[in-house]
């Protein structure tokens, strides 16, 4: 990739994609960002700790003992006050309604300008090593993470750092730049989520946005499942989140529909496909903590035990984060797609299904372009929620473009930053300071407002603005 690297000598902003797990920075100009690093935990440690974990039930064998259970979790849930639906509910089913509670718990960040503060320094003094006056700041903007988030980032940059001016790109747009269209299927699959937007001639097309949990997040949740019902004698518990992305980028691989089906069709062919293992470099002692190694009496032979992956858990825990059972109510990519596609009106589906574009880290996920082409196919032809879009068959475009998936809203922003920035998506130091430092919502309030312009100036036979 390198190779392919350019670096401009424009130096005069600098680009911030600040992702739940991963931040990319860079400069304006450059065709990919300088450094992809891990987004601190700590910055968003308070949600984070608020996940609640999977009780260790044991599975009920039948219906009288599955009905014994439910009884007892209702009265369990009357005494601790919560409010769990007393009724079992699968495994899976607990881990989809975990990502609900982590996404509204987002709101809940506390220290949030202590923890931004100290990450900052670390990028501006020891990534990028810069001077920072006189340069114009980028920031892409995630419209679904909470306002006080850009709003306490303004704030560091302003007064401490004395930034004159930011310029906000909207995140789930910028991808369509690289393409140079100006109508597209923005695909944007990040850690938490999947958020999917047509844009039209220029316009995203909010009201048609759909986001579903599909994401790394739920991936890597899943992949811990399998790997604690795997290897029972490794202890899975304490596996962080840098070895789960190892072991998925590694080892993981999504299948074609009907070659994971061909594994699922009967419990012999599940038992096989459990027991074909992937071979693995990784050894357990990089997954266990120390301490737990020394409680153990077969530390030694743990210590040198390889981990086995199963080819079952290497295609299913993709398969499940990414493409889950509609009919369950669970959240599969594919169908988000032609969800969105189904609230645009036909002549605008029409022309966004010609360049669908799928970017963000989970994109890379091996096998993921086949598999999502032939689930979006598969849902047109068996799923009757979606007949009325299956005039769009014939058109549906994946457009590739050979940049990292997880960079395209990066160079969507260089890009953004060659052609003439727009100044009204500008906030300068004066501005945010009348505005009782607080970052305008110039997309959300501003794009409603825009819908309601473009009404008016059709009457009055004006034309607004484009607005990407
Ligand atoms: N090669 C790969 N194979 C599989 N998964 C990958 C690969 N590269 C990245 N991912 C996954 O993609 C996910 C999202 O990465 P991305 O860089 O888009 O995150 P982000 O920008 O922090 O997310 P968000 O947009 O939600 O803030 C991560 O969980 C990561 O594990």
């Amino acid at each position: 990739m390198d190779k392919f690297r350019i670096r401009s000598n424009d130096k005069s902003g600098i680009i911030f994609d600040i992702g739940i797990a991963y931040t990319k920075i860079g400069f304006t100009g450059d065709n990919g960002p300088i450094r992809i690093i891990r987004t601190p935990s700590e910055l968003f440690s308070e949600f984070k700790d608020k996940i609640p974990t999977l009780r260790n039930r044991k599975q009920p064998s039948d219906f009288k003992e599955a009905f014994e259970e439910g009884e007892k979790r209702l009265t369990e849930s009357q005494i601790e006050g919560n409010n769990q639906l007393p009724l079992q509910k699968s495994e899976t089913q607990q881990i989809y309604e975990q990502e609900t509670f982590v996404a509204n718990s987002l709101q809940n960040i506390q220290n949030l300008y202590e923890k931004l503060d100290i990450f900052l320094n670390q990028l501006f003094y020891y990534e990028l090593l810069q001077k920072l006056t006189n340069k114009i700041i980028y920031i892409c903007k995630n419209h679904l993470i909470p306002h006080e988030f850009y709003d306490k980032l303004g704030a560091i940059l302003f007064n401490k750092y004395e930034i004159t001016k930011i310029q906000f790109v909207l995140n789930n747009s910028l991808p369509l730049y690289i393409t140079g269209q100006l109508s597209g299927l923005v695909v944007e699959c990040g850690y938490y989520d999947t958020q999917i937007t047509p844009i039209y001639e220029g316009f995203p097309l909010m009201n048609c946005l759909i986001t579903s949990k599909c994401g790394g997040y739920l991936i890597n949740k899943f992949l811990k499942n399998y790997l604690l019902k795997d290897n029972t004698n490794i202890n899975f518990q304490n596996i962080d989140f840098l070895q789960l992305e190892d072991i998925k980028f590694k080892y993981c691989k999504l299948l074609l529909k009907n070659q994971e089906d061909q594994y699922n069709i009967n419990e012999e062919m599940i038992t096989k496909s459990k027991q074909t293992l992937i071979p693995t470099s990784l050894i357990a002692s990089q997954i266990e903590q120390p301490v737990q190694l020394e409680k153990s009496q077969k530390s030694q032979q743990i210590h040198q035990q390889k981990i086995q992956l199963s080819y079952y858990t290497s295609t299913k825990s993709l398969s499940q984060g990414l493409f889950g059972n509609v009919d369950s109510d669970e959240p599969n990519i594919a169908y988000s797609i032609l969800q969105s596609l189904q609230k645009c009106d036909p002549s605008v589906a029409i022309k966004v299904s010609k360049n669908i574009i799928i970017s963000g880290g989970v994109a890379s996920t091996r096998g993921f372009y086949e598999r999502l082409r032939q689930e979006v196919l598969f849902q047109l032809d068996n799923n009757p929620q979606v007949h009325d879009v299956k005039y769009l068959k014939k058109y549906l475009s994946f457009t590739r473009i050979n940049y990292p998936p997880n960079t395209l809203p990066w160079i969507g922003a260089s890009i953004v930053n060659q052609l003439n920035p727009n100044e009204k998506y500008c906030i300068t130091i004066e501005k945010f300071r009348q505005n009782s430092s607080v970052i305008p919502d110039i997309f959300g309030n501003d794009y409603v407002y825009m819908l309601n312009q473009t009404s008016k100036d059709q009457e009055q036979g004006n034309e607004a603005d484009d607005i990407i």
